[in-house]
């Protein structure tokens, strides 16, 4: 069985199986109407949704001082490296970052602190060579400049170790290049994915669930995911466009939770409400059954409208943008999301 099929038909384990978390079938026929028309009048890809972004690196542009290939792929891998884990406690200010005049919060003020850094400071950064031997200051004066920057980004030391395992695995396998562990995957998204997990321990994003190994692969799918939204449309070429699953973070599943997609049992709900921190158990059914929910509004509009091109990695997309939009209109407020420190997601 390949990768990402070990990561659907775990998640159909889990889901299967699972006492805390439900699926409404009506809701998600509901959610895949809603998107379909959204791809119908928005002519949307994964391709535009990334340039869409002003802080993301863009092929043919040059934003925040980054264009060639070699330089956008470790922008992107360095971002996934550390895309995990941006919620404070209640007790905790949040961190944020100023990058043009703007005020961002969460994953956006992780490419706006990196992008600032780039833009004064120079790419060098991103190299392996400087990840290798990155300390807790260095990246503290990357990720919390001093007069742009307000609150304590969580897991610094941890984000540090996954830095530094980068650098150190980049040198070592692959000539320090990520362009090059691109090429050497050979057009697939799925080996990308495989090599990352099979080379860089800190993105086996696994969990045992009834004595069964569950798997995830959040961060090493979204990184495939960016390099094919960044790059798969004119630099790079795959095979394999459709075979990602959704990176099952905490915001699809609140989206997929206040859509009634996702229902919770009342003791998790209540848990979820209080802030508190989960169980695995729990997490683990919440991840999965927002991978298995995915793949069921997919197939829910494939079955509608075989002439849209929609994939897991589209819808993944859609959904993160509108928790991204409704968070900004504080429509998220009163809907919870599950708490876990994790460097997983
Ligand atoms: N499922 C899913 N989860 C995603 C992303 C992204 C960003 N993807 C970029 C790719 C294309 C676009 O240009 C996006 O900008 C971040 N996250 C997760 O969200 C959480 C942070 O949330 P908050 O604290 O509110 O900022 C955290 O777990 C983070 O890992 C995604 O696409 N899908």
């Amino acid at each position: 069985m390949s990768l990402l099929e070990r990561v659907r038909e775990s998640a159909e384990f889990v889901r299967s199986r699972a006492k805390h978390v439900s699926m409404d079938m009506e809701a998600i026929q509901s959610v895949g109407l809603r998107l379909k028309r959204i791809l119908e009048t928005r002519e949307l890809s994964v391709h535009k949704i990334w340039n869409d972004c002003p802080l993301n690196p863009v092929w043919g542009e040059n934003r925040a001082g980054i264009c060639c290939l070699e330089d956008i792929c470790r922008w992107i891998f360095w971002i996934d490296c550390i895309n995990f884990c941006f919620w404070q406690r209640e007790e905790e200010e949040k961190w944020t970052i100023w990058y043009k005049n703007k005020r961002y919060t969460g994953y956006f003020a992780l490419c706006a602190a990196l992008n600032l850094y780039l833009e004064t400071r120079g790419n060098y950064v991103l190299s392996a060579e400087f990840l290798k031997q990155l300390t807790a200051s260095q990246l503290k004066e990357i990720l919390m400049p001093e007069s742009q920057s307000q609150g304590v980004i969580p897991l610094l030391f941890e984000r540090v170790h996954c830095l530094r395992e980068a650098g150190c695995v980049l040198d070592e396998y692959f000539q320090g290049s990520v362009y090059y562990l691109i090429r050497s995957s050979h057009g697939s998204l799925e080996t990308v994915v495989d090599k990352v997990v099979q080379y860089f321990p800190s993105f086996r994003d696994e969990a045992i669930y009834e004595g069964q190994r569950v798997f995830f692969y959040k961060r090493a799918q979204i990184f495939a995911a960016d390099i094919f939204a960044c790059l798969g449309q004119e630099a790079l070429s795959f095979r394999d466009p459709c075979c990602l699953t959704m990176f099952a973070d905490y915001r699809v599943p609140q989206v997929l939770h206040k859509w009634g997609v996702l229902n919770y049992s009342d003791i998790l709900l209540a848990q979820l409400q209080q802030g508190m921190e989960i169980k695995e158990t729990e997490e683990v059914e919440i991840r999965a059954c927002s991978i298995a929910a995915v793949e069921m509004i997919l197939k829910e509009i494939q079955k509608t409208s075989p002439n849209i091109f929609v994939s897991s990695q589209l819808i993944d997309y859609l959904l993160w943008s509108e928790a991204m939009n409704m968070k900004s209109l504080t429509e998220l407020d009163k809907t919870p999301f599950h708490r876990v420190r994790t460097i997983f997601y």
